[in-house]
């Protein structure tokens, strides 16, 4: 025989009942089965709603109780929605109708009269949840029964009985075992209908088993009558690697042991109500755990045994809404009682203790309790130790709420090393604060408390880690989606799949935003629309994006800048505090004032964030990464020369006799070589800020007011009041500029505009350049850099190619972002 039981998803709706149906009919084939099954789903914590409310005086109780009857009537109307067409099954129809309306008659009578006596005892409790289970069971009983299902119904009040402790009662197994051997020996209908969750006092009294309890109601009938196997269906395909609502790539476990499965589902795993496996353990009965809404899925089987060779970390759990308080003092230490008095103070109160650690000091003991129990522990524990209280020997207990336990579960988890040191550092790389821990000496559970906030993203990486230790995720939030930004996208839609496949890094993009408009997605944005997601987004704004970030808190994130704003720059900062690594295309931060600088590399250190923007300097180019690789290998920079302006460089390498100087600038402005205000590129002041920042890589204190700038345009030109302006004093010095091109032709050299780096000084200028030296022959956009060091004293170590462009930047932003993914 075999026991399956149906829970609140299973039988929520008409549609699930009728899958559960044809499970019935299917198993029913094989063996006699007995069948328990939970309240439609959501109706046991309506009921409670509906009661606390009307104990409250509150007249929506009424409105809820409605809620319930709609959902039950909806149920039956779509249960038997062919009835008008069959005499019979209208027949059916009908009477079910009658039965029900008689039971929520029942129900509502109940509720006015917790209305009028302003109080719901526990026992009116268990009364009052009993209805839901009752009404489901009614509902599915009479469907087989139209359905002609040889069926018969078996109120489980009648089986299980227990003591009166009222909304968690306990079992009196030597009576109930009797009732239900009796019972089923004496029955022969191929399914047998029972409602979960539901008992009786020895007294008589109605009782329920704990919430969730339907599962052990299956599991104290299957371990009577030494069952074949207990089925739980459920909305799930099995018991996952961990919550799969928090963590989507969370799998269902194929098999587990007992022992495992009740740590699992102590710690939160919802699918299994943890006394359900000690009765059928002792039987050795197997547990199997199915998806009513795909019953072909293998589902998790939990038996005694599982195989040798399976992985030592079998699932992450977590439980909500924890309160951690601590009692500590000096008058604790080497004084034996304190934990007695504590615990029994504790127990005498019924709070359950979810966890407990004790420094081996002695000086303080924490422990993990529901929030709802904390106030009340509080004043109990205060009372009880007023006495050393008042003494200064103890301090008053401490309590910090909104807190949750996360715990890493498996059988062998105790014969492998390093399992506690990956679970820590993990949740420390991701910016997890743990308030306390514990470890049993079993090893099959390492629990750790942590802020409520982060267990999404604690679950997440622990998962990665445990998991899928070949996949990590990048989670990626973009400012700045113009030229560059968007050849960004591009390259990341194009290579997603590329990286997943060959490297295991998965990136994300799940945040965007430009000066208009911002979106943010968990989820992460589909790039295949993601301007129309932008455009439709909210208001963009700095704090506002920062907020979403921080809030989504999802592991592995990194905040892009693409933009050339200083406001953007001053921002990093706070995500650096975060956690949140930056990746900058952005000059302003690292070319600013040197404090802002220092101070973003120490946050970055401090809070394990990288902070990179190898496209500060030739664009794609990888400039800063080798200039960190000497600087860190221990090589000492001597002199840096650089030709690191793109745009100077087409002016210069087309500007000739043959020419003018204002057509060529003006050439390069209108095909975007230059920025609208040439001035910007030919005053030097961008190469200069390149400069500055390859100094300071090479661990000099420099500011940019430090710089030796040699300005080769006319103070005219300088101080030209437009742009306009500025053309017309191209076309009035042009005799000077062309006495610039004809000394350098002179001499064989060509003009170019160079930065350099030498002995702690740093400058930039137009130089001419003799044939034969490297940066005689540069062409187009290139920009070249020459790295004289101790281990490259004559021969420098030269990078070259091309130095702007969206699509190089682009790909230096995207090297910036696998490094950060390979860290
Ligand atoms: N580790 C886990 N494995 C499977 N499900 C889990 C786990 N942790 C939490 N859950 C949640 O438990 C839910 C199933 O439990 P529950 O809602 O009580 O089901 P039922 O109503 O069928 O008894 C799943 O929908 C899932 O969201
Ligand atoms: N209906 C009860 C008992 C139960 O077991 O439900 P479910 O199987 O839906 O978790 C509850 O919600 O607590």
């Amino acid at each position: 025989m075999k026991i399956l039981k149906f829970g609140g998803t299973s039988v929520g709706s008409a549609e699930n009942i009728n899958k559960v149906i044809s499970i019935l009919e299917q198993q029913s084939k094989d063996t006699n089965i007995a069948v328990v099954v939970s309240a439609v789903g959501g109706i046991t914590d309506k009921l409670l709603e509906a009661a606390n409310l009307a104990c409250n005086k509150d007249l929506e109780y009424k409105q809820t109780y409605n809620a319930i009857w709609s959902q039950h009537s909806k149920v039956i109307e779509g249960l038997f929605e062919n009835s008008d067409h069959d005499k019979n099954l209208k027949k059916s129809h009908e009477a079910l109708y009658d039965l029900i309306s008689e039971k929520l008659n029942e129900l509502k009578s109940l509720l006015d009269g917790i209305y009028l006596i302003n109080e719901l005892s526990p026992k009116t409790k268990d009364k009052l949840l009993s209805f839901g289970e009752a009404l489901s069971s009614t509902i599915i009983y009479h469907t087989l029964k139209s359905r002609q299902v040889d069926v018969a119904y078996k109120n489980a009040q009648e089986l299980i009985v227990t003591d009166s402790n009222f909304n968690n009662a306990i079992v009196n197994f030597e009576i109930t075992n009797i009732n239900i051997q009796l019972y089923f020996n004496s029955n022969s209908n191929a399914i047998v209908l029972l409602p979960g969750f539901v008992s009786k006092s020895v007294h008589g009294e109605i009782t329920t088993l704990g919430r969730g309890g339907s599962d052990y109601t299956a599991a104290i009938i299957a371990a009577a009558i030494d069952a074949d196997e207990l089925q739980i269906w459920t909305d799930v395909s099995g018991m996952y690697t961990t919550n799969p609502k928090l963590v989507k790539q969370a799998a269902p476990i194929v098999e587990l042991s007992y022992q495992e499965a009740v740590e699992l589902s102590h710690f939160g795993a919802k699918v299994l109500y943890p006394p359900t496996v000690m009765p059928v353990l002792k039987k050795k009965i197997p547990i199997v755990i199915k998806n009513t809404l795909d019953p072909e899925a293998l589902g998790t089987t939990i038996t005694e045994n599982t195989q040798p060779n399976g992985s030592p970390v079998k699932g992450i759990s977590n439980i909500e809404n924890i309160a951690l308080l601590t009692l500590q003092g000096n008058g604790m230490v080497g004084v034996p009682g304190f934990g007695k008095r504590l615990f029994e103070t504790l127990a005498q109160e019924k709070i359950n203790i979810v966890l407990i650690t004790q420094s081996s000091s002695e000086h303080s003991i924490c422990f993990g309790i529901s929030d709802n129990d904390a106030k009340r522990a509080k004043e109990v524990i205060d009372t009880v130790f007023e006495y050393e209280i008042q003494l200064l020997k103890i301090d008053p207990i401490i309590v910090e709420t909104d807190l949750s336990i996360i715990a890493v579960i498996g059988d062998k988890m105790k014969n492998h090393q390093g399992i506690s040191g990956k679970m820590f550092s993990t949740l420390g790389k991701n910016n997890v604060n743990i308030r306390a821990i514990a470890q049993g000496a079993s090893e099959r559970n390492i629990s750790a408390i942590i802020h409520k906030n982060d267990v999404k993203k604690a679950l997440n990486s622990l998962h990665e880690q445990f998991f899928e230790i070949k996949t990590k995720q990048i989670n990626l939030f973009i400012t700045g989606v113009g030229n560059v930004g968007e050849r960004l996208i591009e390259q990341i839609h194009q290579q997603k799949s590329y990286l997943k496949e060959n490297f295991k890094i998965s990136l994300k993009i799940a945040g965007l935003s430009n000066s208009r408009t911002m979106v943010v997605n968990d989820d992460g944005i589909n790039l295949k629309h993601w301007k129309q997601q932008l455009e439709n987004g909210e208001k963009a704004s700095l704090k506002g994006f920062l907020n979403h970030v921080k809030k989504l808190n999802l592991r592995n994130s990194v905040f892009v800048d693409i933009t050339a704003n200083d406001a953007v720059a001053n921002i990093y900062g706070d995500y650096l505090k975060h956690s949140i690594s930056v990746v900058a295309c952005n000059k302003i931060a690292c070319s600013g004032n040197i404090e802002y600088y220092n101070e973003l590399k120490i946050l970055s250190r401090q809070y394990n964030a990288a902070f990179l923007f190898e496209t500060n300097v030739g664009a794609g180019l990888p400039v800063i990464d080798t200039l960190n690789h000497l600087v860190t290998s221990g090589d000492k920079i001597n002199t840096i020369q650089a030709v690191l302006s793109g745009s100077l460089n087409f002016i210069f390498n087309n500007f000739n006799a043959e020419t003018t100087f204002y057509d060529v600038v003006k050439q390069a402005q209108e095909e975007g070589y230059t920025e609208p205000d040439p001035r910007i590129d030919l005053s030097g002041i961008d190469v200069a800020r390149k400069v500055l920042i390859l100094a300071r890589e090479s661990g000099h204190a420099l500011e940019l007011s430090d710089l030796e700038s040699d300005n080769f345009l006319t103070n005219d030109a300088m101080e030209a009041a437009s742009v306009e302006d500025f053309f017309k004093t191209l076309i009035k010095d042009e005799t000077y500029y062309q006495s610039l091109f004809k000394s350098a032709e002179d001499k064989n050299c060509q003009l170019k505009f160079v930065a350099e780096f030498n002995n702690g000084k740093a400058k930039v200028g137009l130089q001419e350049i003799p044939e034969g030296h490297p940066f005689y022959n540069l062409k187009g956009k290139d920009n070249i850099v020459m790295f004289y060091t101790q281990r490259y004293p004559e021969q420098p170590m030269i990078i070259k190619g091309a130095g702007a462009g969206a699509d190089v930047t682009a790909s230096g932003l995207f090297a910036d972002i696998i490094r950060i993914a390979n860290n």
